[in-house]
């Protein structure tokens, strides 16, 4: 067998290799890391990789790649984002500076309700050239798969509408995207006196979700004034009856229980979690619920931290994603989330590591295909121009991506995207 494409001149290769497991406490440090190393890749997978170089994967045909001694990681995985929606929020930046909650913007009929209006309003085709703009700017940045939310309709046309935006740019752009449905991401206005009634509206639309094969995952947000525990519950008993996987909006402003019910529910992943306590903590650990965390929205709102340090005492496992949407986190940039997960969440690189790679995989349930360097995977890889990966995370604010390769194929070079 020969390489249609061969990698050389590695300084640093983060193989991710491992456990078939989401890395948890001292295993999320072990990234194993090859020096002066090469991958080889054929037909869009990885087929070998190793220290040093591999004559005999080559002839006439293959090409051989120089990663001029920097320091090469499986392709990022952005596994928390609210990619596909109409407008922006800008309107609401002053308000929040002045000290307005997101909630309280929220209770008024602004904030998500603002951005349903824009996404009613919008086209298929202005909403999905909007999000391939931001997938561009993902890719550009080194994220390689995304999970993308609906969640701004609200109604089930809307709702269908975004989730087919998502499926369509899965099919034409070279990130891959995961959908989930998030038709319980607010309380519409005209459900405000009885939510109860918009909970059943949800769960009226899940099997016409199911049905089209629009989203392999259901999420919530459960919150103060938005879902209590009892409807998050609700929704997401059903959605497990027919077939989702699940993925809670938990503890994040203020403790109500969400992480306990990710680890009653078997959910995959519990995101947020600003406001987890320690007894959730505890029963996620358990349950392998991973925490899949969000700096940029602590960071963004002006808000506390989750406690990552204790999450990963207790043996949780860590991912950290971008949660780019157009209030909380208008940011595409997962660099800017990994260096907040280091200086923010006090992660270590290797941690920050692993959370954007492996376990971020296993949060959107991928990762028999992506998140690490190994034999039979979508070759994904990022070529950083850092000398070492404390560099990426130390040197913060910048674009450090030298090139993107997705399943083989360069598709971003010095920054810019080229596919
Ligand atoms: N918190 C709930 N949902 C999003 C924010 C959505 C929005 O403000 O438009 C989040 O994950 O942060
Ligand atoms: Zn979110």
């Amino acid at each position: 067998m020969k390489a249609d494409l061969i990698i050389k001149n590695i300084g640093n290769l983060v193989t991710m290799r491992g456990d078939n497991k989401p890395r948890t406490k001292e295993k999320m440090r072990d990234i194993q890391i090859l020096k002066n190393a090469y991958v080889a890749i054929k037909d869009g997978k990885f087929v070998d990789l190793g220290e040093g170089f591999n004559d005999k994967l080559v002839d006439s045909n293959t090409q051989i790649h120089d990663a001029k001694g920097l320091t090469v990681t499986p392709g990022l995985i952005d596994a928390h984002t609210h990619l596909v929606h109409g407008g922006s929020r800008e309107n609401e930046f002053a308000l929040k500076l002045s000290g307005v909650s997101y909630l309280d913007i929220l209770k008024s009929g602004g904030g998500i309700l603002s951005t349903v209006k824009a996404t009613k309003n919008a086209s298929f085709d202005e909403l999905y050239e909007k999000a391939k703009k931001s997938l561009d700017i993902m890719l550009s940045y080194g994220t390689t798969t995304v999970e993308a939310k609906s969640g701004y309709g609200l109604e089930l046309d809307t709702e269908i509408k975004q989730l087919k935006v998502a499926q369509k740019l899965n099919q034409d752009h070279p990130v891959d995207i995961v959908s989930t449905f998030l038709g319980a991401h607010a309380i519409p206005l005209e459900y405000k006196d009885n939510p109860d009634e918009y909970v059943d509206e949800v769960i009226n639309m899940l099997p016409k979700i199911k049905e089209l094969k629009l989203a392999e995952f259901c999420d919530v947000f459960c919150e103060d004034n938005v879902f209590s525990v009892e409807q998050t519950r609700r929704i997401l008993n059903e959605a497990k009856k027919l077939g989702f996987k699940i993925k809670i909006h938990a503890d994040e402003i203020v403790s109500l229980g969400g992480a306990e019910l990710s680890a009653q529910l078997g959910a995959i992943s519990a995101d947020h979690l600003m406001a987890a306590s320690e007894k959730g903590m505890e029963d996620m650990a358990k349950n392998n619920v991973i925490a899949n965390i969000l700096p940029g929205t602590s960071f963004n709102l002006m808000k506390n931290y989750a406690n990552a340090r204790k999450m990963i005492d207790l043996g949780v496992a860590v991912s950290l994603s971008t949660d780019y949407n157009p209030g909380s986190c208008p940011t595409e940039n997962i660099q800017l989330i990994m260096q907040l997960g280091s200086l923010g969440l006090k992660m270590t690189p290797s941690e920050v590591l692993t959370a954007v790679t492996i376990n971020a995989a296993f949060a959107i349930d991928k990762a028999d295909e992506v998140g690490s360097i190994e034999v039979g995977k979508k070759a994904d890889l990022v070529i950083f121009d850092a000398p070492n990966i404390d560099y990426i995370m130390y040197h913060f604010g910048i674009n450090h991506v030298y090139r993107v390769y997705k399943e083989g194929k360069l598709v971003v070079e010095k920054g810019n995207v080229i596919y």
